[in-house]
């Protein structure tokens, strides 16, 4: 009998294409992912050793970091100029690249247009049991309907599109069970924000995290794309959750997905692919699913969080000297004292968007809350920014935008938007900002911006109070 093997065993295992001697794999790569940020010097390096790219059909580029989120086009529909100069020749070097390397390239002004993790499962190109890269650490993003998805730097982005393989050591398995039930108000966000606050920034390190358990099952494909995206913020390689009914149902009849026979062969193989009964992991956590509470981050780490009904921590009450050192950085970068009620900071910004929340039903989730309430009078910005075009489409056949609109939030274009500093979305410097986002390191919204991460129902109950609030008691 074979040994039992988990999901990511048997993953890794049909992609060797060589074992060297070390351990170290070359790896077949069976999509790859293209944004503007980190493509340009991959491509000038093929150009400048006159190679070609292995497999265009296997590769998929769209812009979405450095576009604006404001019109894109004139009144005469004409593009509009991009103002920030590296940003255009980011943009104008991938819109170059791609048409000459024979690659599809989905246009800023398309439909399909949106957040490079978004766009991936929702075009059925990311699918179950495959290998997937894109220069970007949130590829993680894509193990939630199964696939073993990771972050590459440029130079292996060159790599992959030279030879569409990649050489790779093995990581370690970590499982985290989330068994149980949910209460009302939590979301995927918060369960994703409590394992980071219990396993830390680096409790995932060197591992591929399978997240399973009975909440983990009963997510949603939009929940679970949004607990795999931040596996790395827990500072694991990737985040796999086993492909079930829900992934097929998903990916059914998406553009790029298997048709017809195709189709059924690729449901028996995704069948087959579950960690097997007895198969071991090298690290285990298990999490009570009642214990966790709509949640939020106080500080500059994602692993900061605590509950909405709980306070600032203080510093001397972590254990590790080295953590209270960092605490209490944070803190002042923050503006926070300790012991203040998290329910009683103001809140002047509001993001909801980005690859952690920007999918249809995150977009359900804000408007639930929003409808028949306005935004308070001390947020001074307030926007949703849809994932892709399509999440953008089908919101305003709901009628989202005008509730968002009506409470005086804005509704934009696609694309990666306030989540980092690269594009004119940004939060002024000593601001607070609640954002649906993953990350709230020291000026990533912006230089001096103040980031808690929360869920999209969250984000919008601080837009209509003005402060962090428990979504819970606007929900009665
Ligand atoms: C710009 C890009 C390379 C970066 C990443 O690698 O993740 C960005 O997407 C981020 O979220 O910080
Ligand atoms: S939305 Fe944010 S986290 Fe996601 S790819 Fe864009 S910048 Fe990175």
């Amino acid at each position: 009998m074979t040994r039992p093997r988990t999901l990511y065993e048997k993953i890794w295992d049909a992609h060797v294409v060589e074992r060297r001697p070390d351990g170290t794999c070359l790896i077949f790569i069976d999509r790859h992912l293209v944004h503007e940020v980190t493509s340009p010097q991959a491509f000038a390096g093929l150009r400048a050793a006159g190679r070609k790219v292995r497999r265009p059909d296997l590769t998929l580029a769209v812009p979405d970091h450095n576009l604006p989120t404001t019109a894109r086009r004139d009144a005469a529909g004409h593009r509009l100029p991009i103002a920030d100069p590296e940003s255009a020749a980011q943009l104008a070097a991938l819109e170059k690249n791609a048409p000459e390397f024979g690659i599809r390239y989905i246009d800023a002004v398309a439909p399909e247009q949106g957040i490079v993790h978004v766009v991936g499962p929702e075009q059925g190109f990311s699918l179950p049991g495959t290998t997937i890269v894109c220069g970007d650490s949130h590829t993680a993003c894509h193990g939630g309907i199964g696939a073993l998805a990771f972050g590459i730097g440029t130079s292996e982005v060159e790599h992959v599109l030279a030879t569409q393989t990649l050489l790779l050591q093995p990581s370690k398995t970590m499982e985290v069970r989330v068994e149980g039930k949910v209460g009302p108000g939590v979301s995927a966000k918060d369960i994703i924000l409590h394992i980071t606050g219990t396993i830390g920034a680096a409790g995932g390190t060197g591992h591929v995290i399978e997240y399973t358990g009975s909440a983990i099952r009963a997510l949603s494909i939009e929940g679970r794309l949004t607990i795999s995206n931040m596996a790395i913020e827990g500072g694991a390689r990737a985040g796999l959750i086993a492909p079930d009914e829900t992934t097929f149902a998903y990916l059914k009849g998406r553009p790029y997905a298997p048709k017809g026979a195709g189709w059924d062969a690729a449901i028996e193989y995704w069948k087959s692919l579950a960690t097997d009964p007895g198969a071991a992991y090298d690290k285990v956590v298990v999490i009570d699913a009642a214990d966790i509470a709509p949640s939020v981050t106080w500080g500059t780490s994602p692993e900061d969080v605590v509950p909405i009904t709980g306070i600032v921590p203080d510093p001397a009450s972590f254990a590790d000297p080295s953590k209270q050192a960092a605490a209490a950085k944070s803190l002042a970068y923050m503006g926070l004292e300790p012991g203040t009620r998290m329910q009683d900071v103001p809140i002047e910004n509001i993001f909801i968007g980005s690859c952690t929340n920007s999918r249809i039903e995150d977009m359900r989730a804000a408007a639930a809350v929003i409808k028949g309430r306005t935004k308070a009078d001390n947020v001074k910005w307030a926007i949703v920014v849809p994932g892709s075009g399509l999440v953008k489409a089908q919101a305003e056949a709901e009628g989202l935008d005008r509730i968002f609109l009506d409470a005086g939030l804005e509704w934009r274009e696609p694309g990666c938007s306030a989540c980092l500093a690269m594009n004119p979305d940004k939060v002024p410097a000593g601001e607070r900002c609640a954002s649906t986002s993953n990350r709230n390191f020291v000026g990533r919204q912006g230089p001096g911006a103040r980031t808690h991460l929360v869920s999209p129902a969250m984000a919008a109950a601080a837009a209509v109070t003005g402060k962090l609030t428990d979504v819970r008691e606007l929900m009665r």
